[in-house]
């Protein structure tokens, strides 16, 4: 039978980019995805704002809230100093299988947990399991109507603190009107949009990044 998408995009790295090498495997996955077959990853220009946004918070701990194929996993680690790790949630098995290729590609499995099951299951978990206080910085790009829940039970379960910066994709298109009503008029965000493009398109689309200010 045909081969995924995400398969496709693996074999584009695997034949483009140098092992460890991050910088190659995102400019391979971009090269594929804006010449050969379009496909949801954060992208350059967005992937542009998510890299200054890391460099900015500079975390020690990152929660990513849908993995895909791996590419901002990779954007993101490649940003992060020796002890500092992001834990990336994905909970369909054949994308994690090809993300996990590509994180190992990139030869930054070591700052990374990839965690095959559904945010929602999880996220009460982090603390016990993975010994998280509270996380730095969330990027949230899983399914949109998932935004707005996953943050309150992120807060719920005391992984946002003072200073925490969520930083969510496309709160344009395909859009998160719920999310964006809530972090933009809770007095405890402070938020702000960044404007830019759907993924190698010329759509508008933006990233919304809110700041925990504490209770
Ligand atoms: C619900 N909890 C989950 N837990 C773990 N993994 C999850 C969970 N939910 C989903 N996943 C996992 O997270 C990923 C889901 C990403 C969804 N992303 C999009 O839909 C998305 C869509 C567009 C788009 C824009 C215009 C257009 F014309 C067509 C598409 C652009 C984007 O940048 C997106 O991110 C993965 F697929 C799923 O298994
Ligand atoms: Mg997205």
């Amino acid at each position: 039978t045909r081969t995924s998408r995400p398969q496709r995009i693996l074999k584009a790295v695997q034949t483009k980019a140098t092992v460890g090498d991050p910088q190659s495997v995102i400019t391979a996955i971009d090269h594929f995805c804006r010449h050969r077959e379009w496909a949801m990853n954060v992208g350059d220009e967005k992937g542009s704002i998510l890299d200054s946004v890391v460099n900015e918070v500079s975390p020690v701990t990152v929660l990513e809230l849908g993995t895909y194929c791996g590419y901002s996993t990779v954007r993101i680690a490649r940003l992060l100093p020796p002890g500092a790790c992001v834990i990336t949630l994905e909970f369909n098995p054949d994308y994690a299988a090809i993300a996990r290729q590509v994180i190992k590609w990139s030869g930054l499995e070591d700052k990374v947990q990839l965690v095959e099951g559904a945010s929602g299951d999880w996220i009460p978990w982090m603390k016990e399991h993975f010994g998280v206080q509270a996380f730095d910085l969330v990027f949230l790009d899983h399914w949109k109507e998932r935004y707005l829940p996953d943050t309150k039970l992120l807060e719920e379960c005391g992984l946002i603190q003072k200073g925490t910066v969520l930083l969510a994709d496309n709160v344009i298109c395909p859009g998160t009107p719920d999310y964006l009503e809530y972090v933009r008029n809770s007095p405890h965000y402070n938020s702000q949009y960044y404007r830019s493009h759907l993924e190698y398109t010329k759509a508008e689309d933006g990233l919304e990044k809110s700041v925990f200010l504490g209770y």
